[in-house]
């Protein structure tokens, strides 16, 4: 039997069964909302799974709805039969926070802890929103069209705040609702100053996947919306084209509402004027620690160089925050309002995490081949390595073993990148390798598991690595392999996968504690020891060729008994 049947086997997935993958994992967009559809089998099922203090999706309506439910009992104690039919059904989509006591209760129940002067109240619903903020009524249909029918806590702190005018620093976990946090009330607020010219938003990511993804849903949001009877809002993703025709002056820059780009396109066309940045008055750093660590720092800072407004209002969004970042955000923001969604540093507890010590790179190749066997292999997966090298040897490793796998660096085109991701959403591939270039941000929506075939180089890291699994409210795997060579890049791992719950043995609790030498050389960038290579010879031609030098040694052994 191959491998490719093993997996279908494992997957519990019978090949004339591989439409049914697809729906679950992405093609489906109804299929995906219907999680979060009150009432749906697949949330009744997510809810016995998630613990309710960092069910990020859903909790909110469980614990206000028993609260309140609570209340109602109490109350038919007290009240007339008259105030109590005139008590109004709870309905989360219609939820409002009108009380500080009221908005403590939200954020107990969410484990939000938000800092900052002059707070304003998070909102109960996106109804809430209208009633608060006048927000846009086509805005809230376009998000009910999209099946968003209740904010996530980040969601619940993050909108009212921006639409305040406040500047914000925000952590909540991976796959929890970020985007929509920061693209609402861009959205809304340009639909608020429509006659003003010029560009009034724009949004930077690390990654230009991650600015696509984030454009499309900007697009989606923003559907039928019009700044006057001839004027759609227009949002643009600032690529390659785009910047091209923006140079040539085949498109005026001040065609566009809100941007969304990568640092280096945006500078690119900035420094040649052919996109002015002056009249931004919202700036949204999405992974704001990758962008303002050692790689990105300088063009963030020259980003926000350009963006002279003095009414600037800026976001910063990741779903972790080292200290370094909150002490950047308080240099260059104006009291700023601090929210913070679950633990700082922890993974989202949807994730089941587990670590899988190999002893070497052989070990890594025979473990995954041993979950195939198992049935623990259960697609659609991503596999994470360090480098293209060695993302593209295990490709090949795989590839041989007839696993549906195709890989994803930075060597490859954007085109080839695009298809592939295309491939990999439609189920047409089941197991995607790639490098860090995926690991922040995009969303993969039915991703079962995720293997970190080598430890990665930090706890950020990780936790964004294993967060395109478990995203949405749904649960899932990662799995980290480790060998001798990892001893100290495998200790903040460790420690994170305690900070989100996950218990580990005693032995590598105890293990985990570091030395002081151990968190210099971590802070050196000493991570893992030289990896040996990724065997890119197939099994098949490994055999021949033991077979061919068993022969020789077996021949010249006859030569020599003879002579
Ligand atoms: N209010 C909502 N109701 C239902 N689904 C939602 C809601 N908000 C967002 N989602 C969905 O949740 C998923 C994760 O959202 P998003 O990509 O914004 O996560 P994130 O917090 O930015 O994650 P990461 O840290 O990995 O970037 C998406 O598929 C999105 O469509």
């Amino acid at each position: 039997m191959d491998i490719f049947q093993v997996l279908t086997r494992g997957a519990n997935v019978k090949k004339s069964n591989r439409s049914g993958v697809n729906a679950d994992f992405s093609k489906s967009k109804t299929d995906q909302n219907v999680t979060f559809l009150p009432g749906s089998t697949r949330k009744q099922d997510t809810d016995q799974q998630l613990t309710k203090e960092l069910d990020f999706f859903r909790n909110k309506r469980t614990v206000l709805k028993a609260e309140k439910e609570h209340q109602a009992t109490e109350d038919s104690l007290t009240t007339s039969p008259e105030k109590l039919s005139n008590t109004p059904v709870d309905d989360r989509a219609t939820l409002r926070i009108s009380n500080a006591e009221e908005a403590a209760q939200l954020r107990k129940s969410y484990g939000g802890n938000v800092t900052g002067e002059d707070l304003p109240l998070p909102i109960g619903s996106f109804e809430d929103l209208v009633t608060r903020f006048k927000f846009d009524k086509r805005l809230l249909s376009n998000l009910i069209d999209s099946h968003f029918t209740e904010p996530t806590p980040i969601q619940c702190e993050g909108i009212p705040m921006a639409l305040q005018g406040r500047d914000i620093l925000a952590s909540a976990p991976t796959g929890s609702g970020k985007t929509l946090s920061f693209v609402l009330p861009l959205l809304q607020q340009a639909i608020n100053s429509r006659k003003t010219e010029g560009l009034k938003g724009l949004i930077i990511s690390p990654t230009k996947e991650l600015a696509n993804q984030i454009y499309l849903e900007c697009v989606k949001l923003s559907n039928k919306i019009f700044l006057d009877k001839k004027r759609p809002l227009a949002i643009a993703l600032l690529s390659k084209s785009l910047s091209a025709k923006l140079k040539n002056k085949i498109i005026s820059e001040k065609k566009y509402d809100i941007i969304i780009s990568t640092p280096l396109r945006l500078i690119d066309v900035v420094k040649q004027e052919a996109l002015d940045l002056s009249t931004v008055k919202q700036l949204v750093f999405d992974e704001a620690d990758k962008l303002f660590d050692q790689t990105f720092v300088e063009q963030a800072d020259s980003i926000l160089a350009s963006c002279r407004d003095p009414q600037l209002r800026k976001t910063m969004v990741s779903a972790t925050m080292p200290s370094g970042l909150e002490e950047i955000a308080q240099s260059i923001m104006m009291d700023p309002v601090r929210i913070i969604i679950g633990r700082k540093e922890a993974a989202n507890s949807n994730i089941e995490q587990k670590l899988v010590y190999c002893g070497n790179e052989e070990g890594k190749l025979v473990a995954i081949r041993q979950m195939v066997q198992e049935g623990a292999f259960k697609p659609p997966v991503i596999i994470f390595l360090e480098s293209i090298t060695r993302a593209k040897a295990l490709f090949h490793e795989l590839l041989y073993d007839n696993l549906n796998v195709d890989v994803i660096h930075a060597e490859r085109t954007q085109i080839q990148r695009d298809k592939i991701i295309e491939r990999f959403k439609t189920g047409e591939i089941w197991c995607l390798i790639c490098t860090d270039v995926l690991a922040r941000g995009v969303d993969f929506k039915g991703v079962n598991l995720v293997i970190n075939y080598d430890v990665p180089r930090s706890a950020q890291a990780y936790v964004h690595r294993i967060g395109r699994t478990g995203r949405g409210g749904r649960s899932g795997t990662a799995v980290t392999f480790y060998t001798k060579l990892d001893d100290i890049a495998v200790k903040p791992i460790i420690n994170v996968m305690k900070q989100s719950g996950t218990e580990v043995a005693e032995w590598l609790d105890k293990f985990s504690k570091m030395t002081k030498k151990e968190k210099e050389a971590l802070k050196k960038g000493k991570k893992s020891g030289d990896r040996s290579q990724i065997s890119t010879v197939p099994k098949v031609v490994k055999q021949k060729k033991r077979q061919r030098k068993e022969m020789v040694e077996a021949s010249k052994k006859r030569k020599r008994l003879e002579e």
